[in-house]
């Protein structure tokens, strides 16, 4: 109970320090249960030391959710994240930043001549003497990196930390245990009972009040101390002073930080602009479901890709969808909208440039040995959509219905309905893979390697769990993901999605009989 009274902080402006954190000079005081220790340091900041020595400031602790907010001394967290390690500490990164990336490089790149990385992970407190440091991940491949060296290695982190004007925002972390959610629901403090096992503990809920009324207690012997408390008064006065010029400071830093914001949402541009920035639509890049694409230049080193939607699309509501949904996703497998147009006969749409042409190109690319996309960066590829698609998706499980077509199409190297192979049982290949497959016959495509081999027969398995007949077959994305990712050669067969007895006679059980009208 002792424990759970105890209210410290580092600073006046400091976080409050309670159960089940505790400042290290008080350890003493904690005979039962040693909570997370927390220092201050000489500027009166409050330190939480994790493991691998990574020291971050504590700018607030919310006990009812059991979240922690930190930021890196030199304001720099990228230089910490490839020594933070929360295996061994009581935090987690925290629910509203459960996606997390694997596999980040550190790249230190010589100063381009023109930045032709303008649309990857820029770290610019890493970015010293004109040289550029980007966090790029594995699946990147679309990022020249002659000319860059790798610092160093991030396992995994949350998206949100390399993003270059969130590092302002700093690090959210969330421990479990103890849990003192009741307790601070119903307004009480929380405090150490027992341990339940050596490393659980159970917690009992306190009356704040009995805190007061000690508090008070105390303030009226401080009150008893006349000078030393004109001597308090005074010191707070000082410290009321350093506090304002310091919150100057932060408003200026959090204004930064929202211009910089403001600059990643989506701009408005008139029809006009559109035809400026394409340079009056000179050089088209290609034709899609929804209109003409057309190359465009924002700045000097800002290339976008500008497509402009055919007059007959909807009624504005697939725009407004796009737009919609666009604007809010920020994942490094999915195209970034950077702006769009809609005036009242044209509507375009921004989105940011991807130099290395579509992925169509290669998987239809007539001579597969000498194209340079070889089988390890078509998995690759898989895998960074099939992330790209399970992030939009955000726990749904409901399909990409393309995604299974491209897998297969990928190891057809043709469209599945080429009319042009002479073998008709071959024309629809999803069937007739499957059929190969169970027979235990290779693809019979032009894989090398018996690597490559394995990867062909991964990406056609996948492929064919995706187009089960009932939806309730089908895996998740996520599942998706990991059976890519899956090493060796262990997927099991789906059930046959093609044969049509079966789903007639499932079919009939499902139906109720109807008896027939009298
Ligand atoms: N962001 C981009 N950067 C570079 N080229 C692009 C970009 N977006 C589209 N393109 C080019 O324009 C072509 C048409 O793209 P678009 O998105 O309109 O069609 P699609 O994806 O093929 O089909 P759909 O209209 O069904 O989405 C692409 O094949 C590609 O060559």
């Amino acid at each position: 109970g002792r424990d759970a009274c105890k209210v410290d902080r580092c600073g006046h402006k400091g976080p409050t320090i309670h159960f089940p954190f505790q400042l290290d000079f008080h350890q003493l005081e904690h005979y039962d249960y040693p909570g997370f220790t927390l220092t201050c340091n000489p500027n009166h900041q409050t330190v939480l030391q994790l493991p691998s020595s990574v020291n971050l400031l504590v700018k607030n602790i919310n006990y009812k959710l059991q979240t922690i907010d930190l930021q890196d001394p030199n304001n720099c967290l990228p230089k910490q994240l490839p020594n933070l390690n929360l295996s061994n500490s009581p935090f987690a990164f925290t629910r509203y930043s459960e996606c997390l990336y694997n596999n980040f490089s550190l790249l230190n790149c010589s100063p381009p001549e023109r930045d032709q990385h303008n649309n990857y992970n820029f770290v610019p407190c890493l970015s010293v003497g004109g040289y550029r440091v980007y966090a790029i991940n594995y699946y990147d491949f679309s990022f020249d990196s002659t000319s860059c060296v790798k610092i160093s290695g991030i396992s995994s982190v949350p998206y949100y930390l390399l993003r270059g004007v969130e590092h302002h925002k700093g690090l959210h972390l969330a421990w479990s245990e103890p849990s003192c959610e009741v307790c601070e629901a119903r307004g009480k403090r929380c405090g150490f009972k027992k341990y339940t096992s050596p490393v659980t503990v159970a917690t009992q809920c306190l009356d704040i009040r009995k805190t007061t009324k000690v508090a008070s207690k105390r303030l009226v012997a401080v009150l008893a101390l006349g000078p030393i408390f004109l001597v308090l008064i005074g010191t707070a006065l000082y410290y009321t002073y350093a506090s304002h010029r310091k919150q100057n400071e932060d408003q200026i830093r959090i204004d930064k930080f929202l211009e910089d914001y403001t600059a990643l949402k989506p701009t408005r541009y008139s029809f006009a602009d559109v035809k400026k920035i394409t340079n009056q639509f000179k050089n088209k890049l290609g034709e899609g479901g929804y209109g003409t694409v057309f190359k465009g230049k924002l700045s000097s080193e800002v290339f976008v890709a500008v497509k402009v939607l055919n007059d007959s699309t909807g009624n504005g509501e697939e725009f407004m969808n796009e737009v919609g949904t666009m604007a809010r996703i920020h994942h490094v497998n999915m195209v970034r909208l950077v702006a769009f147009c809609a005036d009242e006969t044209r509507q375009a749409l921004v989105y940011e440039f991807l130099r290395n042409d579509s992925l169509e190109k290669f998987i239809f690319s007539q001579n597969r040995n000498n194209n340079t996309l070889g089988w390890e960066k078509l998995q690759d590829s898989v895998v960074g959509i099939a992330k790209g698609i399970e992030y939009l998706h955000q726990g749904c499980d409901h399909h990409e219905y393309s995604f299974e077509m491209m897998l297969l199409e990928m190891v057809g190297g043709r469209k599945n309905t080429d009319a042009t192979v002479q073998n008709t049982s071959q024309v629809y290949f999803p069937e007739w893979v499957y059929n190969r497959l169970c027979e235990g016959e290779e693809l019979g495509i032009k894989a090398e390697e018996e690597e490559h081999g394995l990867i062909a027969k991964r990406l056609t398995v996948v492929g064919l769990w995706c187009i089960q007949w009932y939806p309730m077959g089908r895996p998740s994305m996520k599942t998706v993901v990991q059976m890519l990712e899956g090493k060796g050669d262990t997927l099991s067969m789906p059930p046959n999605p093609f044969d049509s007895t079966k789903h007639a006679r499932a079919l009939d059980n499902e139906l109720p009989i109807i008896a027939e009208a009298e």
